[in-house]
């Protein structure tokens, strides 16, 4: 069986990023970018005023204070200036407009008392500033010729308002990867038919949500009787997907055909049963460009891997750096025991208690039962060869894509 850290790290190298669409930006929201984008515009275009107040020479200002200077003019955001400043001059200026030729600073006018007289309006300035003071630098936010955003940036809202500031109204990104989702089972039927002896495959649609959430496409093929015959029939007939997910089906179990219906369809198996618990029986394998992953059918050993294994492959064929959210501190609110052997991924409900974060196990650990998964919030890693964790240890915690 595979340490969990081998097998996560040799699912995510088989995924690459998908080859990149261009969408309109608010389908750009969370995906990743899909090539470097050069800035075609250098924002801000000019120097302008983080303030209202006046444009001024810092040099008139060394000397002692107060300092009269004229006014040349007023400009605001949206107007050219027209009159450079000279020494004893200054122009009143509203935040966002240019700076003039000549002026180096600006003095809120809070700092400044406005003056009337004959010769025309002028001002005294009560402080002394440097130069650049409250000045926006032009290309502070791009410069024309020089990348804007790299490749795999996270686009967010400020991400998307550079974009958008280029005039730019589409955005490369990755395709979003095509999942099929095929559960096995004699025992098992949908939501919507009469039980009749028979469970409810909850995988299926769990995952196809799970999918979704990772930014996914999935489309489900339904329930495949357990022989080795439908189950390959039904792999057959997801070929074109870019990732193929079953769950069930993949133990040891006289039904168990998965692994030998992947076999028979072609796809090379790149592990099988992983150091894990839940979801030890793991399978993954590649078939050209689909990658197949065996969940095993635990209803929360397949939520399990599937955040373990799937989520972030799915995270990769989108271009993602950071295929899975970064764990967090906490402590463990309860005391942990188990035999070495297999590294337990517990589910914990965490919360905010006395300034830290507190993670306190879930009453019922058993993967067969979505009670187990419920109200938990993060994974504890319960390391492969520790039988102990005590109360109030320092765990990294990971955060579950499942939750509301
Ligand atoms: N002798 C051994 N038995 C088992 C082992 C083992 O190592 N030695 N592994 C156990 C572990 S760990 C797991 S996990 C399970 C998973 O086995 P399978 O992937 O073969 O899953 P199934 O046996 O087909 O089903 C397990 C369980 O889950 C229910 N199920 C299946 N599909 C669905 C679905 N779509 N929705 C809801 N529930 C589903 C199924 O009814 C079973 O109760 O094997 C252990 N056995
Ligand atoms: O791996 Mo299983 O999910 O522990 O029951
Ligand atoms: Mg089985």
């Amino acid at each position: 069986m595979l340490p969990v850290e081998d097998a996560r790290a040799r699912a995510l190298a088989l995924a690459t990023p998908l080859p990149p669409e261009w969408v309109r930006l608010e389908e750009a929201l969370g995906r990743a970018l899909g090539a470097e984008l050069i800035a075609q515009r250098t924002l801000p275009p000019w120097d302008n005023s983080a303030m209202d107040g006046y444009a001024v020479r810092s040099a008139d200002l060394t000397g002692p204070l107060p300092v009269r200077l004229a006014v040349g003019e007023t400009i605001h955001a949206g107007s050219t200036p027209r009159i450079e400043v000279r020494p004893g001059t200054c122009a009143r200026i509203m935040t966002g407009a240019p700076l003039p030729p000549g002026a180096d600073a600006v003095v809120m006018q809070e700092r400044t008392q406005p003056v009337q007289s004959p010769e025309g309006p002028s001002v005294e300035i009560l402080e002394a500033v440097s130069a650049s003071n409250f000045v926006r630098p032009r290309g502070e936010d791009a410069r024309a010729g020089t990348p804007l955003l790299t490749q795999g940036t996270p686009l967010g809202i400020p991400e998307l308002g550079l974009i958008i500031a280029q005039g730019m109204m589409t955005v490369p990104v990755p395709r979003r990867p095509r999942v099929a989702i095929l559960s096995t089972g004699d025992e098992l039927c949908r939501a919507d038919e009469a039980p009749e002896g028979r469970i409810v495959d909850t995988n299926a649609p769990s995952l196809a949500l799970a999918v979704m959430r990772a930014g996914g496409l999935p489309t489900l093929l339904g329930i495949a009787r357990d022989t080795q015959e439908e189950v390959s029939a039904r792999l057959a007939d997801a070929q074109s997907f870019d990732v193929v997910i079953s769950s069930a089906g993949v133990s040891v179990g006289e039904k168990d055909f998965v692994k030998a219906a992947l076999q028979e369809q072609g796809v090379e198996l790149n592990f099988w049963r992983v150091a894990i618990k839940p979801g030890k029986p793991l399978v993954v394998g590649r078939r050209g460009g689909t990658l197949y992953f065996g969940l095993p059918g635990n209803p929360t050993s397949s939520l399990v891997t599937f955040e373990l294994f799937v989520r972030p492959v799915l995270r990769r064929l989108q271009g993602h750096v950071d295929v899975e959210p970064p764990r967090v501190p906490g402590r463990l609110d309860g005391e942990l025991r188990k035999a070495p052997g297999l590294a337990h991924y517990i589910r914990v409900a965490a919360s905010w208690r006395d300034g830290e974060l507190w993670a306190r196990p879930l009453a019922t650990q058993t993967s067969g039962a979505l009670r187990s998964a419920a109200s938990a919030t993060h994974l504890l890693h319960f390391p492969q060869e520790s039988n102990s964790l005590a109360h109030g240890v320092n765990v990294a915690l990971l955060p579950v894509s499942w939750t509301a």
